[in-house]
């Protein structure tokens, strides 16, 4: 059982279990997600996973051996603006989904958890067991989900839960399949190729007196489908009787805003038009995973490393939304 499954990281997901011989479904309620995003043998359960009725009827008709529960709100600006949207949508309605699970007798879970959590990290790159001080409400719904399934596992020992924390999340299906569709993106990599390809006007480079190589801030971008290979691979893990876990999701490598411009640029063949721009609220100067972890204990071998490899795929994708 895949919820927000018809969204952008649910749906590589949905692909990558597809192409290891599992037979998912998705539960969505479409606020964000499109229905065609999801693949045509794939069944989906329109409504929200925070109605109990509506998640018992479907584990008691579909008899689901494990979750996974990348459903929920995601823009960290309006985290700050309605943060009781952010506490209901994602852990009020992830609270009420355990409880659903945990009552089915649900064992393997898998929650979509963020770099978010470390808020500004002391010390890079950033390893699992870092202080957590999430400085949004997203960040904060998050952890707070993340403390509930740590208890609730202590609690059933049948529950089995693998919290994977994502650093960026970027590019799309490199088949064309599926990929970002919502249309009011705030993230680096999704606006700058909308730019690209005319789409957008502008953009501002947010802040350039960081202390970092270039005054930018650096981020660890990770690949869509190597994303959604480790969400397989921690299943697998599951599968396989591991324990309890939570597990940083990037390279353990950083480019910089002003970095990543170039690359698109490199692969443009044309400039980018970015303005330099204030600071925005709440950016940490660097977000790099410590991903000792993950390469240690899950069977995932990332194969999409390469920055310009994330940019050719984010630009055919969007290019391909547009035509
Ligand atoms: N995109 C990122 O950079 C990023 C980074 C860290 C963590 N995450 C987490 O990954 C998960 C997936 O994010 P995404 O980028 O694919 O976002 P997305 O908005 O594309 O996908 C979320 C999906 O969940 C569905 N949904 C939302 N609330 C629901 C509800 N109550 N019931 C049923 N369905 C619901 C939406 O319709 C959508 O299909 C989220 O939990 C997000 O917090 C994303
Ligand atoms: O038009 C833009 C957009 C972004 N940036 C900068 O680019 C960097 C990356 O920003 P963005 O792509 O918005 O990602 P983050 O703010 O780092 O957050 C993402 O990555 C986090 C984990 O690292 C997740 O928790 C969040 O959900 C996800 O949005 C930041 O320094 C931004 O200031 C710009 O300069 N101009």
């Amino acid at each position: 059982m895949v919820t927000g499954g018809a969204g952008y990281i649910g749906s590589h997901t949905v692909l990558a279990l597809l192409e290891q011989g599992f037979d998912p479904f998705v539960v969505d309620d479409l606020s964000t997600g499109s229905r065609l995003a999801v693949p045509d043998q794939v069944h989906l359960y329109i409504g929200d996973v925070g109605d109990k009725d509506f998640v018992r009827g479907i584990l008691r008709d579909r008899r689901p051996k494990s979750l996974m529960h990348f459903a929920g709100s995601i823009v960290v600006e309006e985290s700050v603006r309605d943060p009781g949207k952010y506490f209901r949508n994602n852990t009020a309605s992830t609270l009420a989904l355990l409880e659903s699970w945990i009552a089915y007798g649900g064992g393997e879970f898998i929650f979509s958890s963020t770099a978010a959590v470390y808020g500004m990290p002391e010390t890079l790159p950033v390893s699992e067991d870092a202080p957590k001080n999430p400085i949004s409400p997203y960040g904060s719904s998050k952890w707070m989900s993340e403390q509930m399934i740590r208890d609730l596992a202590a609690a059933h020992p049948e529950f089995r839960p693998v919290c994977l924390r994502y650093f960026n999340v970027a590019g799309a299906d490199p088949a064309g399949r599926t990929g970002q569709r919502g249309p009011q993106s705030t993230h680096l990599i999704r606006v700058a190729t909308e730019v690209a390809l005319g789409l957008r006007g502008r953009m501002s480079v947010f802040g350039d007196d960081y202390d970092t190589r270039d005054g930018t801030c650096e981020r660890d971008f990770i690949h869509v489908s190597d994303l959604a290979d480790a969400h397989v691979a921690a299943l697998q893990y599951l599968e396989a009787g591991g324990t309890p876990a939570a597990f940083n999701c990037g390279y353990g490598q950083g480019y910089t805003v002003l970095e990543v411009l170039a690359a698109l640029e490199q692969v443009l063949g044309y400039p980018v038009a970015a303005d330099r721009a204030p600071r925005r609220p709440g950016d940490p100067a660097r977000l790099i995973a410590n991903t000792d972890a993950i390469r240690r204990s899950l069977a995932w071998t990332p194969r999409r490393q390469e920055l310009t490899a994330i940019l050719e795929s984010a630009l055919a994708w969007q290019a391909a939304l547009n035509r």
